[in-house]
Formats: structure tokens, sequence, C-alpha cells
């Protein structure tokens, strides 16, 4: 060998070692990693500044569970930029690589890979996969300028090691938010459980005590849902827990909460809201459940919910429990006021 083969050998040697630790620190500050959302921050922060990559960003495919799982990449702002979501056969040439990383400098071809805002400038890229459950869920994309640097001739080595290191940081996290997600959600609406409301609330009364400020609450009953099970079966019932659930969300804004409290039964807690407010979206919430009833195999299912108030004054401390129980009374009154009435408009 040649003096020059050598040193050649010894640089190339060296480059790899370099490759090799940084990957390494990368590794090390992931595993630190609680949630999803840190994660892939993290991961795309460090390799684009370790590697000097000009573009990174996470592409995950739609139906993969991550999505479902992690409500937090809605609330991480850096994600929001970073995310390209795909349809699941969008990632089909790294499937047919078998789940092997993919250089690439051909940018018309997989122009579906790159996001609107990054056209024009990625001129070459590597999608290193991500593994879930030994099922491909997304790509880590690294894209440059320059057209050579992910050349589809190069080796991939490297890149298979951070896809390895990334894929398994990924499955502990997600083993962690599923089991997290099963001990606070009520497994039929996905809504917060009990055990979530009640400390939710206990924080928020603290809060209200605190900063002399106001909240209030709804305790939403759907009328007649015995009937429901009854008349249409117990899949409509579920139906309509899940189209209530659905219906409340969408209702309410950003900083309340939804619970399902039990049965047929729901809480919302309205953040900063004085009574005054929780009679309006009682109006609402009552209203909207009135004009869309659940439309199922071409049925429809009429909904009526009721909704009890209770706001605690400011100045006064209350328990949940007796907060529960002001709403609960409220909800009573609410229902027989209704049936007065209606027995009203029958005589009439
Ligand atoms: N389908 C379905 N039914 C449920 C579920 N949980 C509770 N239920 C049923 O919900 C019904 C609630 O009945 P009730 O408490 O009498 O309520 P209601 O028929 O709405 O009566 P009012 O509130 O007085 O109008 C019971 O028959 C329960 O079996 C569930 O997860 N799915």
């Amino acid at each position: 060998m040649i003096v020059s083969d050598m040193q050649t050998l010894i640089e190339t040697l060296k480059a790899n070692e370099e490759i090799a630790r940084k990957l390494f620190d990368i590794e090390v500050s992931i595993l630190s990693s609680d949630y999803s959302d840190d994660l892939f921050e993290k991961l795309i922060k460090l390799i684009k500044s370790s590697f000097n990559i000009p573009f990174a960003w996470l592409t995950l495919l739609k139906d993969s569970p991550i999505p479902d799982l992690s409500e937090r990449f809605s609330n991480s702002y850096w994600l929001q930029q970073h995310l390209h979501h795909l349809e699941s056969n969008q990632l089909s040439a790294l499937e047919s690589k078998g789940n092997q990383p993919l250089l690439s400098n051909s940018m018309e071809e997989l122009s579906h890979l790159i996001p609107a805002r990054y056209f024009g400038e990625v001129r070459s890229m590597a999608a290193v996969p991500l593994i879930l459950d030994r099922v491909l869920v997304g790509a880590i994309m690294l894209g440059d300028n320059d057209a050579e640097r992910y050349h589809p001739g190069l080796g991939t080595f490297h890149l298979e090691q951070l896809s390895v290191k990334a894929s398994l940081c990924l499955s502990n996290v997600i083993s962690r938010e599923r089991l997290e997600y099963l001990a606070t959600r009520d497994p039929l609406t996905g809504l917060l459980n009990r055990r979530e409301m009640e400390s939710h609330l206990q924080q928020e009364l603290e809060r209200c005590e605190r900063y002399q400020a106001s909240m209030s609450l709804l305790f939403i009953d759907c009328d007649r849902f015995k009937q429901i099970n009854d008349q249409y079966g117990h899949d409509y019932g579920d139906a309509v827990l899940v189209h209530v659930a659905k219906g409340l969300n969408h209702l309410v804004r950003a900083n309340d909460r939804v619970f399902r409290f039990a049965g047929d039964e729901f809480v919302v807690a309205l953040a900063n809201q004085s009574r005054y407010d929780a009679r309006h979206v009682r109006q609402r919430v009552e209203a909207y459940f009135a004009a869309n009833p659940l439309l199922m195999n071409r049925k429809l299912v009429p909904i009526r919910v009721t909704c009890g108030i209770s706001a605690p004054s400011p100045e006064e401390a209350t328990s949940v429990k007796e907060l529960l129980r002001e709403a609960d009374h409220d909800l009573l009154r609410q229902k027989r006021l209704r049936d007065d009435r209606s027995d009203e408009a029958q005589g009439a």
C-alpha cells in the first residue's frame, strides 16, 4: 500500500470515528427524553447542528399510532414547523429497500417527500427510517442544497445506526406515552377520566383561591340514554357517547377540559369563566346536540343533553366534592324545570 493510500485510509477512519462519537452523543441526549415531542425536537436539532445539515424534518405516516398518541405534537410550535405528514403508502420508496435508509438526488421523483417550503432548495436528501413494533411509521429527513451530499452511490452505514438508535428511543417513549394514555383516559371516548378530573379540579380550585380568579363547571347528562341503548342497541349507545365527547371537545376553548365522569355523564371545567359565562356555554352545548343528532347506518338518533352549573365564589374556599354536588343539584333542577315546561305545553 502506498503512503497516500495509507493517509486516505487513516483520514477515513478518523472521520468515521468522529461521526460515531457524534452519533453516540446524540443517542445519550435523546435517551433522556420522556415524550415523543421532546425526543423528535432534540433529535432533529442535534443532527442538524452536529453534522451541519441545512434542512432536517420529521415525516410521519398518517395512520401510524404516533399522531394519535401525541396530542402533545399540536402544542409544540417547533414540531408543527418541522413535521410533514404523509399518506400510508407514500414511504414505499423506503419499504421497497427493506426499510433501509434511502439516499437520493432525483428530487422530482421524490418531491412528495419534501415539505412545500423546501421545494427548490433541497437538491439531495436522506430518509432515515423510524420503525415501531417492526412497522415503518415515518422517517427523519435530511436535506442539502448540494446534489452530491446524499448521492445514492454513497454508503449508509452511519444512517443505519441512526435509524436503529432513534427507533429504539422512539419505542421507549411511545411505550411510556401508551401507559400514560391508558391510565388517564376513558377507553371508549378518549376523554380524560374521572381521576384526572379530580386532580384537575383540585388544581383549578387552588389556582382560583390564590389568584382570586374564576372558574366554572358544567355537569352534563344525556337525557333518557338508557332508552337509546334499549331502542337502538348498545353499539348505538356507545356511538352516542363518542359523538357527545367529540361535540364537547369541539364546543369548548383550548384551555377548558372535558372529562367522562361516568356512564352518560360528562364534566367540563371552564377555566377563567364565571357562572354567567357558563350559562352561555350551557345554551351552546344544549342547542348543539339538539341540532346535531347522531347519524349512524342511515339512522338518526336524537340526542338531548342537560347541563348543571357550579361556580365557586373566588372569596370562599370550597372542595371538589362540593363543586360536583352543586352542579349535580343544578342538573336535577334543570331537568325538573324542563319537564314542568313540557307538561305545561302539553296541558295548554
Ligand atoms: N352504551 C353504553 N351504555 C352505557 C355505558 N355506560 C353506562 N351506560 C348505560 O347508561 C344508562 C344510564 O342510565 P340512567 O342513569 O338511567 O340515565 P338515563 O336513561 O339517561 O336517565 P335520565 O338521566 O334520568 O334521563 C344505563 O343503562 C347504563 O347501562 C357505556 O359505556 N356504553
